[in-house]
């Protein structure tokens, strides 16, 4: 490293994830006359120093699309250094917003689902946003341990029924032969859906079996150098120093746990939705808040700067997978 190389200056940004109720998202390609002009981002720009990131996106979302925002909350927070300067990131999502867009700077605008772009290119550091935005809003955990393997299945297919996409087979009392067969069961009802199936812990039976992928332990995740060779890895975070290793690692998600009393963990401290706000405050990766949740939740998570919530008892009464 050569010494005496002044930091490149961080600019302050904030984008904006305007989410139609199918999910679809906004994107615009940038003018003529501006710095990659052609590519396409997220509508957003950056932060004057008198303002907070929320009037900056307000500001910006008005003078580029004309429209006016009712409801927004914090998402990811990402770090890019281009060849210029570097860029902080604040990702927002914009749930209600008043008026229709239209184009009143930008070339163009197009709605777009994050397992399906059709435009290009995107700015260099959208693409780990885009793989985030494939993440569902409720995160499912199997429970049979408590109700029972005929119950729980019934319960994951009725909650595949209503459209779940990410589950995770969490059944530490099962042998391996039992777990296997479980798993087995699971992925045959999962099958043809749009669900992902991770599995606690066993990165060679995610393997063996062809799961989606991996929901490391908070322990396993520590003891990791590099990220399992799986499609989707989640991990289990409860502190900073967890939540630090799995950006590090380039883990997909995180769930961030107990925020509220629950019965599989009866002694531990419970986090609160305040404290689970700061301790994702400008993190880069989805986070899914854990412990003693209903459905009902997701918009407090989301508030808090959550992508979603995960659920282990009350899957049966989501109403949102
Ligand atoms: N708006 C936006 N900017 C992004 C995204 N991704 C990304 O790397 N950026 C970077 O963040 C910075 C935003 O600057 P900008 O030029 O859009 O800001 P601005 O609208 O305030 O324009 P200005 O240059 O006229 O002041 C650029 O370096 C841009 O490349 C994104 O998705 N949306």
């Amino acid at each position: 490293m050569t010494h005496n190389m002044p930091n490149p200056p961080l600019v302050e940004v904030v984008a904006a994830i305007l989410t139609r109720p199918d999910d679809s998202f906004l994107l615009a390609c940038r003018p003529p006359g501006k710095p990659y002009a052609g590519y396409w981002e997220f509508p957003g720009g950056k932060i004057e120093a008198s303002e907070s990131a929320l009037q900056a996106l307000s500001r910006e979302l008005h003078e580029e699309l004309g429209i006016t925002v009712d409801r927004a909350f914090p998402w990811i927070t990402r770090v890019f250094r281009y060849p210029h300067a570097t860029v902080r990131l604040q990702f927002y999502r914009v749930a209600e917003w008043q008026g229709e867009p239209i184009a009143r700077e930008h070339q163009q605008l197009a709605w777009q689902s994050a397992g399906n772009i059709t435009v290009s290119p995107l700015l260099p550091a959208n693409q780990p946003i885009l793989r985030s935005l494939m993440l569902p809003s409720t995160y499912a955990i199997t429970n049979a341990s408590e109700t029972g393997e005929t119950h729980s299945l019934h319960a994951i297919r009725q909650a595949l029924q209503r459209g779940l996409r990410l589950l995770q087979i969490r059944e530490k009392h099962l042998t391996d032969s039992q777990l296997t067969r479980y798993a087995q069961a699971v992925l045959q009802l999962a099958q043809g859906t749009q669900a992902k199936v991770l599995i606690n812990g066993n990165i060679a039976l995610a393997k063996e079996l062809g799961l989606d992928g991996v929901h490391l332990t908070a322990a396993q995740l520590l003891s990791l150098h590099t990220r399992p060779e799986v499609d989707w890895c989640g991990a289990s975070c409860h502190n900073e120093e967890e939540l630090y290793h799995a950006e590090s690692l380039g883990i997909d998600f995180v769930t961030v746990s107990p925020v509220c009393p629950t019965p599989s963990h009866p002694n531990a401290p419970t986090l609160g939705w305040r404290k689970l706000a700061k301790l994702i405050r400008g993190y880069s990766l989805p986070v899914y808040a854990l412990g003693g949740l209903m459905p009902d939740d997701l918009i407090p998570a989301q508030e808090q700067g959550a992508h979603g919530i995960a659920l282990m008892r009350n899957l049966c009464t989501s109403a949102q997978p």
